[in-house]
């Protein structure tokens, strides 16, 4: 684990000293967008991921969802990320097929050759004039929703407008104390810092399993892009959240109305094929040395996601609004 500081790499932890043991999550550094594309333009992007990554994860399951799977080829990173950071071809990882690289920091400097700050997952690529355009998964989430419409003609809408405030007020406290919360509690340095977390984290569950039990997506009756950016915390959260991280409170498994939610959104057809829990399990486990340091991987728990579920027969189609014509 490391970041790149005026273009150079250093094996660095996260640095918790000046924030009382608080782990603080850097802003991404590359937030362009992509216009709507009229004309078709096969693996111009390039998209680059980690499947055991939770923020990587939201875009490679939009990637399915919007049909974008022979427009926008991918390349998945090795799952260890040690003292070179992500790197490529080893481990269950892809060779690099662009520029033949082995870490995911030449990449980054290939972008801008004196980037200083952390190299992260996911990455969206531009290969026609060799750009990071965007490594913010949230935005990466809404490039995908809309920009390749026309291409598709997929206007299966994620973030619809009559939905937006409900969304964006979902995913402020999901992304605050549930996405960003099991780090927080994970990469804690101090008692104090760690339980702030804990208590945030499960009294958010708590309010997720609550609206769940009364309806059947976070914002109603339509699934949307929030949906899925807690499903990619929840799916992990047994195997990994639980043990290494400590937020062993309840387990997902405990809580009837999201472990049925769970399995209900790991069922729509394309998703189980983005679930890679050996790669999720090893990365967790084994990357971070300083929270286990003997980088045994646990052998359970044992899980069934194709497990039948009581929230309703739907089809996608059904449950997510379309887009108008316009795009
Ligand atoms: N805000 C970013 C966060 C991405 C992120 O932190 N990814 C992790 C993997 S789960 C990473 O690459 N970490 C490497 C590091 O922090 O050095 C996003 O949502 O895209």
């Amino acid at each position: 684990m490391g970041l790149l500081v005026n273009g150079k790499w250093q094996d660095r932890w996260y640095d918790t000293k000046a924030s009382s043991g608080r782990f603080q999550r850097q802003d991404s550094s590359f937030r362009d967008d992509i216009q709507a594309h009229s004309q078709p333009d096969a693996s111009r992007y390039h998209l680059y991921v980690s499947l055991a990554c939770p923020w990587a994860h939201r875009t490679l399951i939009l990637r399915q969802l919007k049909s974008l799977q022979s427009l926008i080829p991918v390349t998945v990173v090795s799952p260890i990320m040690l003292e070179h950071g992500w790197e490529f071809d080893g481990d269950g990882g892809d060779r690099e097929p662009l520029y033949n690289l082995n870490y995911m920091h030449q990449l980054y400097t290939k972008a801008k050759a004196d980037y200083s700050g952390r190299v992260t997952v996911p990455v969206l690529w531009d290969r026609l004039v060799q750009r990071l355009v965007n490594n913010e998964s949230a935005d990466i989430l809404r490039i995908f929703n809309r920009a390749f419409n026309h291409q598709t003609g997929n206007r299966l809408d994620f973030y619809p407008a009559e939905l937006r405030d409900s969304i964006d007020e979902v995913n402020a406290w999901v992304y605050r104390d549930i996405n960003n919360g099991v780090y927080k509690a994970g990469f804690a340095t101090s008692q104090d810092a760690y339980q702030e977390a804990f208590e945030a984290l499960f009294k958010a569950l708590d309010k997720a399993e609550q609206l769940l039990t009364d309806q059947r997506f976070l914002t109603g009756d339509y699934l949307t892009e929030a949906d899925w950016r807690l499903f990619t915390t929840l799916i992990r959260f047994d195997a990994v959240y639980v043990g290494h991280f400590k937020c062993n409170l309840r387990r997902i498994a405990d809580y009837p109305a999201l472990s049925h939610y769970l399995r209900s959104l790991y069922q729509v057809p394309g998703i189980a094929e983005t679930v890679n829990m050996d790669h999720i399990k090893r990365h967790y486990y084994i990357s971070h040395p300083m929270i286990n340091p003997t980088q045994i991987v646990p052998e359970g728990p044992a899980q069934d996601f194709s497990a039948p579920h009581n929230r309703g027969d739907w089809q996608l189609e059904q449950v997510v609004l379309k887009s108008d014509a316009r795009v």
